[in-house]
């Protein structure tokens, strides 16, 4: 998307807020593609995998933060996430009056990718090596923002699925943006803090950190501080900041107008940079 394209960014959204994101949050985006800010989506969608997973008595398993696949249960998460919630987004952002797109990592080899190292354990899971950006470009020259489900097209047709957060940010570092959003189910990364009476057993307060430098973040995953489904978003993160990217926010999907915040640079959530 060029150098560092600034009125393009890339937006990850998380299968735990999804359900339960406004009619506002679509008009937001709507706005934003007006006023020729592009979003670029790439969506998630767990909880409802294991919905359907549930439903058809298929038992799931995660190991290191990632879903034990095989076929039977790659066909659930292609169906899911390319069907079901794919579309159910595109809808929603047509109902807000914009213009979307849908696809999945497969349509048009958008998203390559190859077995991840952990694959003996996992299965069939992918990680990104390639990312076919003319077609971002193409869908977004054509006016529409581009939903993009998070499976990957290997050697021999092989399908993969890949963790979201990973997918949102091998796709933002791919086609250049300056700033990849994710949006889930909390207002940031969060810490608890002591003050002097909690030290003696209190429970401490919970605080947003505003920023957080790759050493922070390696030092809070290494004592518990950050955990579970914000792990895969800080990995993604500091993969993905380099070259184009400068920064990655998290934020929360029910805090109103919380794209267009973002963009205009007001401090909200947390922000995940280099170094300050
Ligand atoms: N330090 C932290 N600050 C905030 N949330 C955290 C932290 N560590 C772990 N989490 C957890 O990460 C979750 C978000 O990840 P996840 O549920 O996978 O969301 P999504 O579906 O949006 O990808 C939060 O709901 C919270 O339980
Ligand atoms: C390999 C792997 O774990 N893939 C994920 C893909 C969906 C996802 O990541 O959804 P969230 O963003 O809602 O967590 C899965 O099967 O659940």
């Amino acid at each position: 998307m060029g150098e560092g394209s600034t009125n393009t960014f890339v937006m990850k959204c998380g299968g735990s807020t999804l359900a339960a994101l406004p009619e506002s949050f679509y008009e937001d985006l709507r706005r934003l593609q007006e006023s020729g800010v592009i979003p670029v989506i790439v969506h998630g969608g767990g909880p409802a995998i294991n919905d359907t997973l549930e439903k058809l008595g298929i038992e799931t398993e995660f190991v290191g933060g990632l879903r034990k696949t095989n076929e039977a249960v790659l066909d659930v998460v292609e169906m899911v996430l390319a069907g079901q919630i794919n579309k159910e987004i595109v809808r929603r952002i047509q109902g807000a009056g914009g213009r979307a797109i849908g696809l999945s990592g497969v349509d048009g080899g958008l998203v390559r990718a190859v077995p991840v190292a952990t694959a003996a354990e996992v299965g069939l899971v992918g990680d990104v090596v390639a990312v076919a950006a003319e077609i971002v470009e193409g869908i977004v020259t054509m006016g529409y923002m581009p939903v993009i489900a998070p499976i990957g097209l290997g050697e021999n047709g092989q399908r993969y699925n890949i963790n979201a957060d990973t997918a949102a940010g091998a796709v933002a570092s791919h086609i250049g943006v300056k700033r990849m959003i994710v949006v889930t189910d909390v207002p940031g990364i969060m810490r608890t803090e002591l003050n002097g009476s909690d030290e003696a057993g209190g429970q401490g307060r919970k605080v947003i950190l505003p920023e957080v430098t790759f050493a922070e973040i390696e030092e809070m995953v290494a004592s518990g501080e950050i955990y579970g489904g914000m792990i895969p978003k800080v990995k993604a993160a500091m993969k993905c900041i380099h070259g184009n990217v400068e920064e990655v926010v998290i934020v929360d999907g029910s805090e109103p107008e919380v794209l267009s915040k973002v963009m205009s640079g007001e401090r909200i959530g947390t922000r995940i940079m280099k170094s300050r």
